[in-house]
């Protein structure tokens, strides 16, 4: 297991970064390796995030020293994974979770052992992982595509017509803080979250994926008034502090899964720029 770590930068110091440092600062580019599990802590609401790609042998969700601190990965976190590759299984204390591709599961606060498996090394599970830190235990609840919360928005005149999937929303799970789901662009529409918006109240994550080796997403950061941008591949995310606006324009259509933590739990807390405010 690899984990690399993030510090928090104040608004006014990001707008001096180049793209070296905005990428350094704000981009996971690493979480889909076989045979690996890959963490960034982030100490932008102590997130963490992951990918575990399991092949022929189970990986391990472990603990580590430095950063966790606790002798379990989850004595005092709770975790969202959700699988965009092949059909795998979760593993929580000994049960074992089937997840087929978009199915996500919520493990709790408390739970000791969690094991990442693929059911055929041809074609492997790729598991994203979010944890955030945590007070109290619920249930293990597996959350399958089909069981979201669904919502269309967006149109074809502004190439924005996208399905979101509220999956670890308080409607669908219980959990402490961690919300999660998922946004799908229609064949032919580019963007999401445009008219944009930040939330002071929360931070955000967003992994980008179902892209083609030569699609980029380009990702829409920074202040209303001091916009920036990151070029993201497939199987990359960003790191969105509460200062950011976030939105994405795809070069063809794309998913992603967001995930947020922070002081409620309200999926709609999020407070709009005006499109004459955005520089
Ligand atoms: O396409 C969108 O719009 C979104 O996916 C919105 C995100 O879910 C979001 O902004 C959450 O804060
Ligand atoms: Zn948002």
């Amino acid at each position: 297991m690899m984990i690399d770590v993030r510090h928090v930068h104040h608004q006014d110091a990001t707008r001096g970064f180049d793209t070296e440092a905005l990428r350094r600062n704000y981009l996971v580019e690493r979480l889909f390796e076989p045979g690996m599990v890959l963490l960034t802590y982030s100490h932008v609401e102590r997130f963490v995030i992951g990918g575990a790609t399991p092949v022929t042998v189970p990986l391990a969700l472990e603990s580590d020293k430095a950063t966790i601190g606790s002798p379990n990965f989850l004595d005092r976190r709770e975790l969202g994974v959700f699988n965009i590759g092949g059909a795998g299984k979760v593993s929580v204390d000994g049960v074992a979770h089937a997840l087929g591709n978009r199915d996500a599961i919520y493990v709790p606060m408390g739970t000791k052992e969690v094991l990442f498996t693929s059911d055929s090394a041809d074609v492997p599970a790729r598991f994203y992982l979010l944890s955030t830190p945590a007070h109290a235990r619920y249930e293990t609840k597996v959350v399958r595509i089909a069981q979201a919360k669904k919502m269309l928005l967006g149109e074809a005149a502004t190439a924005n017509r996208r399905t979101i999937y509220q999956m670890i929303h308080p409607d669908v799970v219980t959990s402490c803080q961690l919300v999660m789901g998922m946004t799908q662009l229609d064949e032919g529409n580019v963007w999401n979250t445009m008219p944009c918006h930040v939330h002071d109240r929360r931070s955000e994550v967003y992994l980008y994926f179902d892209l083609m080796a030569d699609a980029r997403v380009i990702h829409l950061m920074g202040q209303p008034t001091q916009t920036r941008h990151i070029v993201v591949a497939d199987g990359q995310a960003v790191i969105s502090p509460p200062w950011s606006i976030h939105s994405g324009c795809g070069t063809r259509a794309y998913t992603f899964i967001w995930g947020m933590g922070g002081d409620n739990i309200d999926y709609t807390d999020m407070d709009m720029v005006a499109m004459d405010q955005l520089k």
